[in-house]
């Protein structure tokens, strides 16, 4: 089995490392392609995988064809992929917002994989929620799920709205939690700390909250309440927050996201 990564980034190549770690994939199987000389350089100095530059020298050869390139490159890159596709290849999309009918409807594939990933994935940590078009058979999907548990856990959501809702909770969500950090550790900076033991405060704190949320069965609100004592410094914290509708916000938040994703699947420069 042969894998195409079209798109170099900070996903693509993640995915790349994560295959060929884990060896399901011999790395002379796995092929990446870009148009960044800067990211070919990069692919090149790893010689880890075998670089190209033009479609016609790998798309033809790919078994499974990995879309990582920003959405609004999927309608130009489609279209020449169109004309060198056969119809057995299946084709793994991680782009945001673009749905299985677009990339079916542009590529002339019809074995089409919608995932959504994370940014953790960098650290085997990621999650990554997929979906599949029905031309995909189940021996199909199990390789599939292997080669994106690669790079951390995975999840078969129902349908494609799960994909955009997905964006919105786990793909964006990274970004909420540095939001967080950012903000406390400017909070630590102002109380005097230097920007070393902010850094190392915020981290260890998250680090164990997590692990203790991990490795237990209390929802997040019973562990606020076994850290805030009554009339004590969390409670100061959390009403502080309570008033201030932090909670709701985040959510809005995070419909933003998932409204945004709906947006980039409905947007006429990708058909
Ligand atoms: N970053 C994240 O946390 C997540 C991203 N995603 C999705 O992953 C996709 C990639 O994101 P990310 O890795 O951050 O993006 P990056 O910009 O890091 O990587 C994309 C790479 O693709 C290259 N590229 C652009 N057009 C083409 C083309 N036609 N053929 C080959 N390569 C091309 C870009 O080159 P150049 O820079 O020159 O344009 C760049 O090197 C996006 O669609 C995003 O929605 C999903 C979940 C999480
Ligand atoms: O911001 C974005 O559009 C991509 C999708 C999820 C994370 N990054």
């Amino acid at each position: 089995m042969k894998v195409l990564v079209i798109g170099a980034g900070n996903m693509g190549l993640t995915y790349a490392k994560g295959m060929s770690k884990s060896k399901l994939l011999k790395k002379e199987n796995i092929m990446v392609l870009d148009t960044s000389e800067e990211k070919l350089d990069e692919v090149d100095q790893m010689s880890d995988f075998d670089a190209y530059r033009n479609l016609e020298d790998c798309v033809p050869q790919a078994d499974i064809i990995f879309i990582a390139v920003k959405p609004y490159h999927a309608e130009d890159l489609f279209r020449k992929i169109n004309k060198l596709v056969t119809g057995d290849q299946l084709l793994i999309s991680i782009m945001a917002g673009i749905t299985i009918k677009t990339i079916k409807d542009t590529t002339g594939l019809t074995k089409i994989i919608r995932a959504m990933p994370n940014l953790p994935a960098q650290v085997g940590k990621g999650l990554t929620s997929y979906v599949a078009s029905p031309e995909v058979s189940r021996i199909e999907l199990l390789a599939i799920e292997s080669l994106l548990d690669t790079t951390g856990k995975s999840i078969l959501v129902k349908d494609e709205n799960f994909i955009d809702a997905s964006t919105g909770i786990s793909g964006s969500g990274p970004a909420y939690v540095f939001y967080f950090m950012q903000s406390m550790m400017e909070a630590a900076l102002q109380m005097g700390f230097s920007p070393n033991v902010s850094k190392v405060l915020v981290a260890q704190t998250f680090t164990g909250a997590i692990e203790l949320f991990n490795q237990n069965t209390l929802s997040p609100n019973s562990w606020m309440e076994k850290v805030a004592s009554k009339g004590g410094t969390t409670r100061a914290a959390l009403n502080s927050m309570e008033d201030n509708n932090v909670g709701e916000l985040i959510k809005e938040a995070a419909f933003a996201a998932f409204d945004r994703a709906v947006e980039l699947g409905k947007e006429k420069q990708h058909v």
